[in-house]
């Protein structure tokens, strides 16, 4: 490891790809650690695990933050640093509107719900993602065949006030979640318009791709297996996304490790 590691994921350049994953879960590092050629798990302090492998000869990291889209932005920006030039959030939502559990969906723009966001860019700066990679992302997602749906995300720091209701909030949940549906809202995280916005001010390109794992209507959960099996279809086509979007940058092949 190189002497000019990264504050929290004590990596340095010559550890990571020049594309990225971010991942809640540390358990989707280690699932997209098997699915990756020749991975190497690099780090696992404060459970920011951090993986790189191969996907179709294109070198790529994976990185979990855990939840939430303060330590999101950490991670991402640590990776921004050390060379890192294209993210994907490959993570979970909850359905708002038409948007059915065990959906893939993809943002196409973001509700910036979330405080992190701000310490980037003013609020009035639209949490987008980058048009290029997101078109790919709806490429690798439609050739997989698996159900997929493209829209706004809206993102939030209070999983118990913002998504849930449990009394606590400052606005009732479910009439907010009606009110977004009706303007084309698809599914509310806790990390993607932090990501986009971030990703925009760091000079590097990012999108998002989410499994529609909790109902927002009910709170029910994709049933366990169902999910895991989701969470495989995820993965691959994210890493599809961005081995295809390294090779049209950079079409020289890169030799495996
Ligand atoms: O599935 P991951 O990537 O963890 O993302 C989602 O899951 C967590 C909440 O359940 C939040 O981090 C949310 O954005
Ligand atoms: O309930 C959920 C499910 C996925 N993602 C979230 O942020 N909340």
């Amino acid at each position: 490891m190189s002497s000019s590691n990264a504050w929290y994921l004590r990596c340095g350049p010559e550890d990571v790809g020049e594309s990225a994953v971010l991942v809640g879960d540390r358990g989707r590092v280690l699932l997209a650690a098997d699915l990756l050629d020749d991975a190497v798990i690099l780090n696992e302090d404060r459970g920011l695990t951090t993986a790189t492998g191969y996907h179709e000869g294109q070198r790529i990291t994976v990185s979990a933050f855990g939840m939430g889209a303060p330590i999101a932005a950490v991670v991402m920006h640590e990776l921004a640093g050390l060379g890192v030039r294209r993210f994907v959030r490959l993570g979970t939502v909850m359905t708002l509107g038409e948007t059915q559990l065990g959906e893939l969906v993809v943002a196409h723009g973001a509700v910036r719900g979330e405080s992190t966001s701000a310490s980037y860019l003013p609020v009035e700066f639209p949490a987008v993602p980058d048009f290029p990679l997101t078109a790919q992302l709806e490429r690798s997602v439609a050739a997989a065949g698996v159900p997929t749906r493209s829209g706004i995300f809206a993102t939030y720091d209070g999983f118990y006030t913002d998504m849930f209701e449990t009394g606590f909030g400052s606005r009732p949940v479910a009439e907010r979640y009606e009110a977004l549906a009706r303007v084309g809202v698809v599914a509310a995280d806790m990390e993607t318009s932090a990501l986009l916005v971030a990703a925009r001010a760091l000079g590097v390109a990012a999108g998002s791709l989410c499994l529609a794992s909790v109902s927002g209507a009910d709170n029910s959960k994709m049933e366990h297996s169902a999910r895991v099996a989701a969470e495989a279809e995820l993965l691959r086509a994210g890493f599809d996304a961005l081995a295809t979007s390294a090779a049209a940058a950079d079409p020289t092949p890169v030799p495996a490790a």
